[in-house]
This record gives C-alpha cells, structure tokens and sequence, in this order.
C-alpha cells in the first residue's frame, strides 16, 4: 500500500453507483474517467495505488530502463562511426539509472492519480473490492451497491509449477524495479517481450544474461524474421539464448542463486533468476461467483463481444479480460465498455488494426494479419532497410518492413524490425483500420530521410509491379505515342 488517502467525497454508501469500477490501472481509470463524463455518478476501488502495472513495473520502467541501456550501447558502439569510447570506457552507475526509471514514474504518476480522478468527478476508494451479490461489493467492510460494475484488475507475473522453484528467491517484474544493485548474472525464464526487452536491458547495462525460452524460438508470436532479429541482436549484446526446452526443475544452492536444470539436459546457473512466462488474470478472491460472472478455462473472465461478463450489469476491461495484454487495449477497451455500459451503445470489441511494439533494439512493430501466414490469395511484400537511406545513414540496416496485401492491395497486416518501427507502425496501423491500399500509401509524400521510406518503399514496389502488368503497359504505350504525336504535330 502507498501513502494514498482513501478518499470520502460524494461517498454514499446508500444510493447505488452508476457505475463502481474495480481496479485502477489504465483500465479503470480511463473506464472511471469516460464514465464521469458521461454524467455517471462513478466510484473507483483500488487496493495499492492507482496508475497499475503500466505505469509502475510495467511500460513506464521497462521503457525508462531501456533507455539506460541504449546510451550504454550507443556509448560502446560509437566506434564504427570513429567516435571512441571504447568498450572497457563506458561505466554504468546502476543507481543512477534507476533514478532515472524512478524519476520517470514519478513524472507520470500525477496524471493517474487520486486527485486527478477527484478533479474528474470520479470518487476514489483505497481499498480491496470484493462483490457480495449481483449488484453489490465489499471495500474494507463497507457496502456499496451500483447499478453497473466495470471489472478492471488487470494481471500479475505467471509463476509455473516447476519443481523447486517456490523455493527460489527470484525476480518477476513486480519486483525487479527494486534492486538496488546490478544483478551480475541474470537468467530470464520467458523469451517473450518481457524477457527479450529486459534481457537487452539488463546486458547492455552490464549483467551477463541468459534468457531461458521454451518454445523454438524468442518471441514466438512474432514473424520468425522478427524473432531471428531479435536474437541476433540479443546475441551481438552478450545474451545467452536457450529456446525449444522447457526447465524441469530449478536447483537452489544460496539466496536468489541457484541452477536450472532443461529438459534437454542443459544446466543454466543464475545469480538471480526473473521470472518472465507471462501474466495471470487477477480474479482470486474478487467473489466473481457471488457476482454470477463466469471465469472461462485459461482463468480469464468471460466477455461478450461489446465486452459484458455473464452477468449483464457488470463489464470487464484490460488484462482480466484475455484480449491482448497492452496498455492502449486496455484504455480502448474500457472506453467501449463503459459507453455500452453508460450510454446502452452496442460498440464491439475489434482487433483487427490492433498494433504491438516489442521496444528491444532492434524494435518489433507487428500489426493486423500475421505477415508470416499469409491467407489464400495474399500477398506478402518485402522492403529490406539496407535500401532505407535513413538506416544506411545511421548504421542500423538489419531492420525490414514486411506487408500483407489482398489482390487488390488493401494493406491488412504488417510487420515491421528496425529503429522506431514502433513509430513508423502508426501510418502502417491507420492504413489497416481504414482500409487503406497500397496506391493511397504511396501516393503520399514522404519526408525524406526517415523510417517511413521502409514501408513507403514497400507500397511503392507493389504499385510499380502493378504498372509493370501488360494491359497497364499497353495503356501507358497509347498515352505515351499519344502525346508525342500532339506534342509534334506541327
Ligand atoms: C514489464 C512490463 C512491460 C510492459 N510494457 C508494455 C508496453 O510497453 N506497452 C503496452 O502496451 N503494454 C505493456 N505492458 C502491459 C501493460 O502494463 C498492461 O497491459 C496494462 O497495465 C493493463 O492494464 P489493466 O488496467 O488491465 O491492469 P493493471 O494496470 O494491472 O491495473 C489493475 C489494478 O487493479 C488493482 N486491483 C486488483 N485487484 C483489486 C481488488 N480486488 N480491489 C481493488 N483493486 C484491485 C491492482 O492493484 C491494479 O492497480 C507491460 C507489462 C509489463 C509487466
Ligand atoms: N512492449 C510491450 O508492449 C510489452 C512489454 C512487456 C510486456 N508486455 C505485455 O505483458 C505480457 C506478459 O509478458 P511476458 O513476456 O511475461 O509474456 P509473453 O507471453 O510475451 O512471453 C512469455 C514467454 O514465456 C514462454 N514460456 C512460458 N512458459 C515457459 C516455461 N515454463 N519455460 C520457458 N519459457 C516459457 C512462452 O513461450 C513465451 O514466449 C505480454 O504478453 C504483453 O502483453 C508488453
């Protein structure tokens, strides 16, 4: 718990709420927020402190802490552009970064805080919410009934059941914002985007690191080109990589130490071990079957399209929910909750131009249909960044856009590897969620040199192949004899 006062304006425990939001992170308060603008009488529960996982151990830290890392690599690398610091130069003060990670909390917090939500009409309580019935929930024994709920209490780090591991002192990312010293060797159990990005981090800062991943390869969702890539890089940092065996069990030999044994019969010891195998909804005793809503088979709780819970007067947003676990998922989604829920809308969830960014260095943007899989009838068009001006320039050329197109070249996927992709995603995203084809993308001036030449190369590779077709061709060939002959007829 936080210093955070439990706030007692407008608090009346007799009438029934509009709307009581549990849980406030980005869901909820975004939920809460849009509700009070609607006019709803809202009441926002939150047990720690509000802002959530994005904004504590989550987006804000991770992305502050790669940041350190990228100076540090930069700092090491600059000798290929004849600037020299050379490798054995470059120091990192650990505690200095994390004032930074820290500092780069404390900026946002304000803006998610308590007296924010007060000064959007929304009344705040600190506290643990459990429901007793269908209409009615529990903070801290006392009682408040609502008209309609929005459930919002995200995730927390997966722990597997791997014999020996409960015994072992080891990190998640709730709590690897609080070291105080740079673990010297790190072993990441999770190649996904929490091991990936916090594995570069933690090797460019200084840590020697393995990262330890199940499945074939890192980041198994990902296009393989984008997982090569990333391996690649992780490699070129110091990263040990282990992927395709599972741990079978985890050895203890000191405090936070110890040695995981692989199925495939590898030994990885680790000086402090993060845990990183994804995120479990956080349902636990929230007293949802007291409320009638039903938790599906993975745990997650069970939504509707328009994002409803069995029970019709309570809705869920985020991380709970089972849709993909991002910070801008969770705010769009309890945007639509609550205005289906405060409004009697209809809007349905929608997850086709749904962008992810993985900000390791090189960054992976992916976007709509998987580019590796492309369905009958699809294309898949390649621009390599070696022939991005922009990446040769700056010595980054590793990077690629890779684009989905249907036959008559509606762009409806995308991934794209390299220097702000993430960034450059953007006008990639739009082009999906409004059916945009490859002729209106290229027929847009781009600012020269920059990222965006990746993918505006990509769109105008395929209009040109499309001009090359023969019917084209001989259209051109009249045009073209046509004006020489007005041109020259005197
Ligand atoms: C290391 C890391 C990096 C990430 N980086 C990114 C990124 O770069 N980009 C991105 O889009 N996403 C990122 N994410 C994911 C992102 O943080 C989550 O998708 C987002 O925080 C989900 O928001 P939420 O509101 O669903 O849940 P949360 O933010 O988890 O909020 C839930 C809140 O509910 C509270 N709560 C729980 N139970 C109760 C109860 N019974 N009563 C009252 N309160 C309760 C909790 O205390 C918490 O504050 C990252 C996650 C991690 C872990
Ligand atoms: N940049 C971002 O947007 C960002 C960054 C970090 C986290 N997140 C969110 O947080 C979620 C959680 O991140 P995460 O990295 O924990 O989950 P993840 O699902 O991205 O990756 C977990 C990885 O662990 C592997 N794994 C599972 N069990 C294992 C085991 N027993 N042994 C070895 N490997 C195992 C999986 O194959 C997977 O690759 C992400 O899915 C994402 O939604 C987003």
């Amino acid at each position: 718990m936080t210093d955070q006062t439990t706030s007692t304006s407008s608090a009346q425990t007799d009438e029934p709420w509009d709307l009581v939001v549990v849980g406030g992170g980005t869901a909820g308060i975004v939920g809460a927020k849009t509700a009070a603008r609607f006019g709803a009488r809202v009441l926002l529960v939150e047990r720690d402190r509000t802002g959530g996982d994005c904004l504590w151990t989550g987006c804000v830290p991770s992305k502050a802490l790669l940041a350190a890392a990228a100076a540090a690599a930069a700092a090491r690398t600059g000798g290929r552009f004849g600037v020299s610091a050379g490798p054995a130069d470059v120091t990192v003060d650990f505690s200095q970064v994390m004032k930074h990670v820290h500092a780069a909390i404390q900026h946002i917090a304000p803006v998610d805080s308590i007296e924010t939500l007060e000064a959007s009409s929304v009344a705040v309580r600190t506290g643990t919410a459990v429901f007793t019935g269908v209409d009615s929930v529990e903070i801290e024994g006392e009682r408040h009934t609502f008209r309609q709920a929005l459930l919002a209490t995200g995730a927390a780090p997966a722990v597997p059941p791997i014999p020996g591991l409960a015994d072992v002192d080891y990190l998640t990312s709730d709590t690897v914002w609080d070291l105080d010293d740079l673990p010297a060797g790190l072993v990441i159990l999770g190649g996904g985007t929490i091991g990936c990005e916090l594995g570069q981090a933690f090797a460019r800062l200084g840590s020697t690191v393995s990262v330890v991943e199940g499945a074939p390869r890192l980041l198994p969702r990902e296009d393989p080109l984008a997982s090569a890539a990333v391996a690649e890089a992780l490699v070129a940092d110091g990263v040990e990589i282990h992927t395709g065996s599972g741990v079978s069990s985890v050895e203890t030999s000191g405090p936070g130490e110890g040695v995981l044994h692989l199925e495939n019969g590898r030994q990885v010891p680790f000086a402090r071990l993060l845990v990183a195998v994804g995120r479990a909804p956080r349902t636990a005793d929230l007293g949802l079957s007291a409320a009638g809503v039903d938790i599906g088979a993975r745990g997650f709780v069970v939504v509707d399209d328009h994002l409803r819970t069995t029970n019709p007067h309570i809705w869920a947003a985020g991380d709970l929910t089972g849709h993909p676990q991002l910070t801008h998922a969770a705010s769009s989604h309890a945007s639509l909750a609550v205005s289906n829920a405060i409004l009697g809308l209809r809007r349905a969830v929608d997850l086709t131009a749904l962008p992810r960014v993985t900000f390791t260095s090189p960054e992976v943007a992916a976007v709509g249909l998987a580019s590796d899989r492309p369905g009958p009838g699809l294309r898949v068009i390649d621009w390599q960044d070696t022939h991005v001006d922009r990446a040769v320039a700056e010595g980054e050329t590793s990077g690629f856009t890779r684009l989905v197109v249907d036959k008559r070249g509606h762009i409806l996927g995308a991934t794209i590897v390299g220097p702000r992709a993430g960034e450059t995603l953007g006008e990639v995203t739009l082009a999906v969620a409004q059916g945009l084809t490859t002729r209106d993308l290229a027929g847009v001036t781009h600012a020269y040199p920059t990222y965006n030449d990746g993918p505006w190369n990509a769109v105008i590779s395929d209009v040109q192949a499309l001009l090359r077709r023969p019917a084209v061709q001989r259209a051109v060939g009249v045009l073209a004899r046509g004006r020489r002959w007005w041109v020259g007829r005197k």
